[in-house]
Formats: C-alpha cells, sequence, structure tokens
C-alpha cells in the first residue's frame, strides 16, 4: 500500500466487499443507505462478475467505530445484498507492522559475506574490543536510538501494556527515520517495575547512540530517567516530558506573540500534572511564567505567588499538593489566559472556555482525543491547537525529538541538558516567520523539512556550549 492509496484524513474508513444480485437497481440501494447514513461513498470497484452475482468493493467514511458497525449491519440486512469482508483502512496499513530492517550491501557474494559476517567481521570487533570508542564508527550505535516503553501510559489511553504500545512505538521510530534520518527501534518492556526497567535498559544501552524513553507513566518515568540519565554516558530523554515541554514553549512563545500578551503576565492553566505536564510546568517557569496554576483529577493541586513559584522550578513536585485541593478545574480556568492541557479527552465545554480572559489560547493536546471537541474549542477561543494532525496548529513532540536527537547524536553528546532543550524551543518557534505568525500559523508543520535541521544545529550547537558534546564534525559529514 502507498500513502497514495490512504487518500485524505479519515481516522475510519471502511473497505467492504459486497456480494449483489446483479440486476439493475441492487447498488443504487447500497449507495442510497450509505447517503442516508451520511457515510461519505469513495471509490467503487467491481471485483469479478457473471450473470448473477457481482462482487464490489466499496469504500465509505463513518463517523466513528459504532457508526460503523452499525451501517454494516444495515448493509447486511439489505435483501440480496451480503457482506463478504470488512477492513479498516487504519488496520490494513498495520497488517505485519510498519517498519522494517534493510542491509545496507546486497549480502550476494561468498565474498561479501566473509566479509559482512565472519570471518571478515571478527577484526572490527576486535577493534572496538580495544577501543570501544570505535563502536561510533563501525556499527550503528552513531545513528541509533532505542523508543523504549513499559506502555503505562500509552497517548492518554492509559495503561494498555507493552504489546498495545508497539503501533506507537512504530509509529515513533518511522518519524525518526523520515524527519530525522535516525534509525530507532521500538524496544517494548514486559515490566512496569522500575528498577527492573532500568536494569533492562542499562543492559541494552552499549548498542545504541541515544535511549528515548515513551509512554512510561508518572511518577514511575522521573525515577527511571534520572537513574538512567546519571549512569549511561549516552543521551537520555523521555520525549513526553522534554519533547513536549521544548513543542509548547515554542508554541506559546509565538502565540503569545500574536495575541500582544507576555509570559510573564499571563495567568496560565495545566490540567494534567503527569510526565507531560509536569514537565510543561518546569520548562514554562524557566521561561518567566509567574501566574501557574496546575490541575489534576483532584482539581488545583499546584498553585502560588510569583515568589513561591520560582521556588517550585528546583522542585515542582513538592509544591504539588495532592492532599490539598485548592478548588476545581472551572475555578482555576476563571479568568485565565492560556488553558494547556497534557490530561485526558473530552474534559472541557464551550462554557468552561467561556471562563476565561478575552483573547484565550487553548492547547487541547491529549491525544488521541483532545481535552475539547476541536470545532468547539476552535470556535471559542483565539488560539486553538491540538496534539493531532487534522486541525491547523498541531502541537505535537514529533516536532522536537527528531531534531533533538539528531543534534545530540551528530555531536555525539553525552546527554540532552536543559540548554539544549531551550535552544530547541527557540529553534523551533525561529521556523515561523514573524511576518507570518497568525491564529492559524505560530507552529511549524511536521512536514516543514527546515525543522529538523534547524533543531538539530541548535541542539548541537548547545552541546558544544554546555561542554557535553564529544565530537566536532557530524559523523555523516566523514565517514558515511
Ligand atoms: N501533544 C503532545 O505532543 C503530547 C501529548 N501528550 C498527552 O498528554 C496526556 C498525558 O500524557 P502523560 O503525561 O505522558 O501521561 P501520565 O499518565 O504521566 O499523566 C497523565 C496525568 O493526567 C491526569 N489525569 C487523568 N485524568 C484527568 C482528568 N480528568 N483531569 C485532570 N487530570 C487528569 C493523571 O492523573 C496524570 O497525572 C496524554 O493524553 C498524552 O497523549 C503527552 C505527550 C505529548
Ligand atoms: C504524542 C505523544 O507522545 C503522546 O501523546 O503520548
Ligand atoms: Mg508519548
Amino acid at each position: 500500500m502507498t500513502t497514495d492509496d490512504i487518500g485524505p484524513y479519515s481516522n475510519y474508513r471502511l473497505t467492504v466487499r459486497l456480494a449483489l444480485l446483479n440486476k439493475p437497481g441492487i447498488f443504487a440501494k447500497v449507495a442510497g443507505l450509505l447517503a442516508e447514513e451520511g457515510a461519505n461513498l469513495g471509490a467503487v470497484d467491481i471485483v469479478s462478475a457473471n450473470a448473477e452475482r457481482m462482487i464490489r468493493d466499496i469504500t465509505f467514511d463513518v463517523q466513528n467505530e459504532a457508526h460503523g458497525d452499525h451501517v454494516l449491519e444495515r448493509l447486511e440486512a439489505l435483501p440480496e445484498v451480503n457482506v463478504l469482508s470488512a477492513s479498516d483502512r487504519i488496520f490494513l496499513l498495520h497488517l505485519g507492522g510498519k517498519i522494517r530492517v534493510q542491509s545496507k550491501v546486497p549480502v550476494n557474494t561468498r565474498n561479501v559475506l566473509s566479509m559482512i559476517y565472519t570471518p571478515g567481521v571478527g577484526r572490527v570487533c576486535q577493534a572496538i574490543a580495544k577501543d570501544p570508542s570505535k563502536a561510533y564508527a563501525f556499527t550503528i550505535k552513531s545513528n541509533s536510538v532505542a523508543v523504549v516503553t513499559d506502555g503505562s501510559a500509552v497517548l492518554g489511553l492509559g495503561n494498555l501494556g507493552p504489546a498495545a504500545a508497539l503501533p506507537v512505538m512504530e509509529g515513533k521510530v518511522m518519524l525518526f527515520k523520515e524527519l530525522a534520518g535516525i534509525d530507532a527501534w521500538p524496544i517494548c518492556v514486559a515490566t512496569q517495575d522500575p528498577d527492573e526497567i532500568i536494569r533492562i535498559v542499562r543492559g541494552i544501552a552499549p548498542g545504541f547512540g541515544g535511549i528515548n524513553l515513551e509512554d512510561i507513566s508518572a511518577p514511575r518515568c522521573f525515577e527511571i530517567e534520572r537513574a538512567l540519565k546519571t549512569s549511561l554516558d549516552i543521551p537520555v530523554m523521555h520525549d513526553d516530558q522534554h519533547g513536549t515541554a521544548v513543542v509548547l514553549l515554542a508554541a506559546l512563545t509565538n502565540a503569545l506573540k500574536v495575541v500582544g500578551k507576555r509570559m510573564e503576565d499571563v495567568r496560565i492553566v495545566v490540567n494534567g500534572l503527569g510526565a507531560a505536564g509536569t514537565a510543561c510546568c518546569r520548562i514554562l517557569l524557566a521561561a518567566g511564567a509567574a501566574h501557574l496554576i496546575g490541575c489534576d483529577k483532584e482539581g488545583i493541586v499546584l498553585m502560588g505567588d510569583a515568589e513561591e513559584l520560582r521556588a517550585c522550578r528546583t522542585d515542582l513536585h513538592a509544591c504539588i499538593r495532592r492532599d490539598q485541593p485548592r478548588g476545581t478545574l472551572h475555578d482555576a480556568l476563571k479568568g485565565a489566559d492560556v488553558f494547556i492541557g497534557l490530561s485526558v479527552g473530552n474534559v472541557l465545554n464551550r462554557e468552561d472556555l467561556e471562563r476565561m480572559n478575552q483573547d484565550r489560547i487553548v492547547f487541547a493536546m491529549a491525544n488521541p482525543d483532545p481535552e475539547i471537541e476541536p470545532k468547539v474549542g476552535d470556535e471559542a477561543s483565539r488560539i486553538f491547537a491540538t496534539g493531532r494532525s487534522d486541525f491547523p496548529n498541531q502541537i505535537n513532540n514529533a516536532l522536537s525529538f527528531p531534531g533533538i536527537f539528531r543534534g545530540a547524536l551528530d555531536v555525539q553528546a553525552s546527554e540532552i541538558n536543559e540548554a539544549m532543550k531551550l535552544a530547541a524551543a527557540e529553534a523551533i518557534a525561529g521556523c515561523v516567520p514573524a511576518e507570518a505568525l497568525s491564529e492559524d500559523y505560530i507552529i511549524p508543520s511536521v512536514f516543514d523539512r527546515d525543522v529538523v535541521p534547524r533543531v538539530a544545529k541548535a541542539v548541537a550547537a548547545a552541546a558544544r556550549a554546555t561542554g557535553v558534546a564529544r565530537r566536532r564534525i557530524r559523523i555523516d559529514d566523514d565517514l558515511r
């Protein structure tokens, strides 16, 4: 299947194989039923036909899974029509997985075989044993990242476990490759015990140039990341925390320019103080935010005056008081200028947003469903964004992790530090020219091919400036 076969975005598109009695008017009944259901008819193909029967494949869009089931039931009930099979294009696209390993050299002669494998390869192994830094030159290490998950916070869908997390991780490694040329590998571990995860990641680290932790829930993710950062000499980044914080800061910086407000003046509500939410609070405080309210399931659990919040920069978790909520999310929204959602889908409605100030900025970033229905969010705010790709402003860590890791790998950085993250945020924000900034264009597209090189360059420069770069030249420039 090619991307051209997939067509424009629809989350629920079905392709159904029907056996119809071969006489006039039968297909019209099918088309009429779909029209009645508001199921937009797309491609219609004849698979085979004889005097009695015609087999057709028809493709149509439905509103959601339940609507799809309902339409299929109605098709099944039509006289002289049989539903032979039904497939969902999103599932079709996932058949057999989305990625594969490919070798760079065709293995078609004894000579090549003896070089890529034994005996020739043995010399390379011995060279690396003598000088482990040679692994960067003579193996995939320099350009590879492990995308590690335990499946405990798969998007905003909750604890689905490691096997169910694999489709997300495969998607992520596709983005690493497509956007940044990095060979990443999905690693789904069958444990949710932090110590065991730390042990596993340390164990596999020699084969990788970097570790991207993904969809590991708070608070375990903090301890896991901290332990790995201190014990490994390659960059480790929990993307849900830092990749998200970087892209959020970029988007908010530009959005504030559009509405003419300043970071230090605006009242910001962050809903969902898990991995992503707490990292976003931290980066916002570092960027000068002085009026920040944090909410979680319990209500308002993080609040303080500018001075108290400044103190929270060093230990945000100590400032979060889940046992003493100081109001509800609705209370928090009253008079707020900015809403940042990193919780779960559909927790807000239009009236909630109308409690906020004029020229409000609403970033409903929960995936796959944002905190508010996108059409309503868009109508009820001056600037609206989601984490999804079907609305103009997409705030997704897909804009940051490819460039951050590209820059870190290029200079063989030993870590990804605060300076590198701030440099990445500035570079992403700078990808939208000042004169082009508008309500619908606060953040570049994931498909803007300038983003990764600009972010990578800024990150590499910050790594050098902070003394964590071990290499001056990109590995691609002198060895590949
Ligand atoms: N757009 C983007 O780039 C990104 C979006 N996200 C989204 O952010 C959300 C959170 O992800 P993580 O922080 O990784 O998960 P997490 O599991 O670490 O944190 C989720 C937090 O939301 C809280 N929560 C749950 N229901 C809530 C409710 N009704 N109201 C307020 N808080 C509630 C939980 O108690 C928890 O603190 C997910 O929907 C995820 O898809 C995460 C990373 C990047
Ligand atoms: C985008 C992402 O990392 C998430 O929703 O978890
Ligand atoms: Mg994630």
